[in-house]
């Protein structure tokens, strides 16, 4: 691959960053538009989300090159035998939720939107693809160069939603090598995307809506592509924030942070802190070191001094927001009565400390412990605020550890979560796949040895059943393809207070009687023949939909062990298309 030339960046605005877990970030949205020169290269500019604006990837991998090699041969094939611009509907879709569980949370929606409206060949690359073929027709160049998305359209289901097996998450409509052009391209966009959103979903249910999530991963992830779509992703499925500051800088998701051991250790004696004044809001002068040194001796602990040093230089630093990570010696002999010592320093000159950070031990019993202390010094001194003192763990919590804790009790009040959230280390993939279903209006299937493999052929509409107690109850795809009659179209829409027959696709006596109270129709065109629908959504407000979208899943599909499957059915007519397409396609073997 070409050499990237060296970045060319718009000054990000200037962000709102603290070393608080509760100041830090704006919850301000600052989009950045990254164009792609002649080589690939990462160029941000402050993008107008309007209709008008032609709207790009977020990330310059994101080209018509970052696909499979299979993908060009195919279309040069398609080309050379005329094939290209035959009709087809493809439909991206996945098997199987991930994590052992019953729900997906669908994401990336709008990265596909920027990569297909944006979708042309630059020069330089229609030279790769020359190269790449041998005997490249040149007349198959002449075709890429002006190949663009006119022709396309995408129908998705919203992004953050809830979804689940075998419902297309996105259909695509177009010419046949268009469509098949885009499809690696379009599963990477969705795959890790919708990986990460339901890990962090998962962890936000395990977490509990009360308390606060954070995403530190950025360290871990994988690569720093991997970690700018955890970061994006996390805050999807339900992370309050994250560690990573590009992040905040392109997505605008509120960065939090507090410091680490290192900052403590780095601190040997009171000679490394030769400044231990701070001001007050009046502007008077104070020893922040003695005013804490006066509080241990009250207290009548001993603590490690350098340990104390280093919380001073951290609070004189930050006093508005001061949090301190209290595990570096002993977490209770001396992390949380330093900490209690500022904490308690800062307040006799009118600053309130935020809080500590536990990395390690039992984090149940620690965050116990440190609240009776919090609570017994509030009372001692009569300090309201010091009883509500946050309690941050991190240590390669995942949802199994955080389920734990639950069950044992714990007085967290934020989880930050690395590793386990932006690596998906219980589940690294999801299996989203790319299908052809129609093509000239007839259906297409491709069978498998695994029934669960096998695809549903012709193009197909959801909707979502909604039952009396307003939780969804099933969803139903209906036969919406070419050779469908207007009328068999129209009479499988499913209608609110009418009994809809829905039938397992492969399992003939798995059949059951619906009557929805409400129907959501799940599919909404959002790219016309090279246009976009409606404005793009705003991050925080794909968040939202999905944190909203959750309460109302039923409890049993949502939980973490043995969680009951939600049913994915199919219309009369789209069970009987399927089986006679099946049967037509399958050979009759012969035995002699
Ligand atoms: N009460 C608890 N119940 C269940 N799991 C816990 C509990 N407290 C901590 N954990 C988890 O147990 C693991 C402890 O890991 P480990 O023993 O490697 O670390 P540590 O000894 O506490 O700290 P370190 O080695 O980093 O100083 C972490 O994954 C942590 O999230
Ligand atoms: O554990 P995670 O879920 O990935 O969360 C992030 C971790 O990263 C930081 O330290 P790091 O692990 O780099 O070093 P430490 O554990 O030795 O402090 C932090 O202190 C957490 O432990
Ligand atoms: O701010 C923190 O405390 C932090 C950030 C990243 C990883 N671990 C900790
Ligand atoms: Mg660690």
């Amino acid at each position: 691959m070409s050499q990237s030339t060296p970045t060319k960046r718009k000054k990000p605005e200037s962000n709102n960053a603290s070393a608080s877990t509760t100041n830090g970030g704006s919850h301000q949205l600052h989009s950045r538009e990254l164009k792609r020169a002649t080589t690939v290269s990462y160029i941000y500019e402050d993008e107008e989300n309007t209709m008008e604006g032609k709207i790009k990837p977020l990330n310059g991998f994101v080209t018509p090159l970052l696909t499979d090699m299979y993908q060009i041969t195919m279309a040069y094939s398609l080309w050379k035998n005329n094939r290209h611009d035959i009709p087809t509907v493809f439909d991206l879709y996945f098997r199987k939720n991930p994590f052992g569980g019953e729900f997906t949370v669908f994401a990336g929606l709008e990265e596909v939107i920027r990569f297909v409206s944006d979708f042309h060949y630059t020069e330089a690359e229609l030279n790769h693809v020359r190269e790449l073929i041998p005997d490249c027709d040149p007349g198959f160049i002449e075709y890429l160069r002006q190949l663009d998305s006119s022709d396309v359209s995408l129908y998705a289901i919203k992004e953050g939603s809830v979804v689940f097996p075998r419902v297309p998450l996105v259909r695509v409509e177009g010419p046949l090598a268009i469509c098949q052009l885009l499809e690696t391209t379009l599963l990477c966009l969705v795959n890790f995307a919708s990986l990460i959103a339901t890990n962090a979903a998962r962890h936000r249910l395990a977490v509990g809506k009360d308390k606060i999530m954070l995403e530190f991963g950025l360290r871990r992830a994988q690569g720093p592509d991997g970690a700018m779509s955890a970061s994006r992703y996390a805050y999807l499925g339900g992370a309050d924030g994250t560690s990573n500051v590009l992040a905040h800088c392109f997505f605008g998701i509120p960065v939090k942070g507090t410091h680490a051991h290192s900052f403590v250790t780095s601190y040997h004696s009171t000679d490394d802190l030769p400044d231990q004044t701070i001001k007050d809001a009046n502007g008077k002068s104070h020893n922040l070191l003695d005013m804490a040194l006066k509080y241990l001796k009250e207290l009548d602990i001993k603590t490690v001094t350098s340990e104390l040093v280093a919380f001073v230089a951290y609070a004189r630093t930050f006093p508005k927001g001061f949090l301190a990570l209290v595990d570096t010696y002993d977490t209770l002999g001396s992390g949380v009565p330093n900490f209690i010592s500022v904490a308690l320093a800062l307040n006799e000159i009118g600053y309130q400390a935020l809080g500590i950070r536990l990395d390690s031990g039992d984090l149940s019993y620690l965050s116990k412990e440190s609240r009776k202390m919090f609570q017994q010094v509030g009372q001692r001194y009569s300090i309201d605020f010091f009883a509500k003192m946050q309690i941050v763990a991190s240590n390669d919590l995942n949802e199994n550890t955080i389920l734990a804790l639950n069950r044992q009790g714990h007085e967290i009040d934020v989880f930050a979560i690395g590793t386990n959230l932006v690596t998906c280390q219980a589940q690294p993939a999801l299996g989203c796949v790319y299908k052809l279903v129609e093509i000239n209006g007839l259906p297409r299937i491709k069978l498998s040895q695994e029934t669960n493999k096998v695809t549903l052929p012709g193009r197909k509409d959801a909707y979502r059943l909604i039952g009396e107690a307003g939780h969804p109850l099933i969803d139903l795809l209906t036969y919406s393809g070419a050779n469908c009659d207007k009328k068999k179209i129209a009479d499988q829409v499913p209608q609110p207070g009418q009994k809809i027959l829905c039938l397992h696709p492969f399992e003939e006596q798995k059949r059951v009687i619906v009557t929805p109270s409400k129907v959501q129709k799940l599919h909404q065109l959002v790219f016309d023949k090279g246009s976009l629908v409606d404005p793009l959504p705003r991050l925080e407000d794909i968040r939202s939909f999905c944190l909203e979208q959750l309460t109302h899943i039923r409890e049993d599909h949502l939980r973490a062990s043995n969680p009951t499957p939600y049913k994915v059915s199919l219309t009369q007519e789209l069970y009987d298309q399927l089986h006679d397409v099946w049967m037509s396609s399958r050979l009759v073997k012969e035995m002699k």
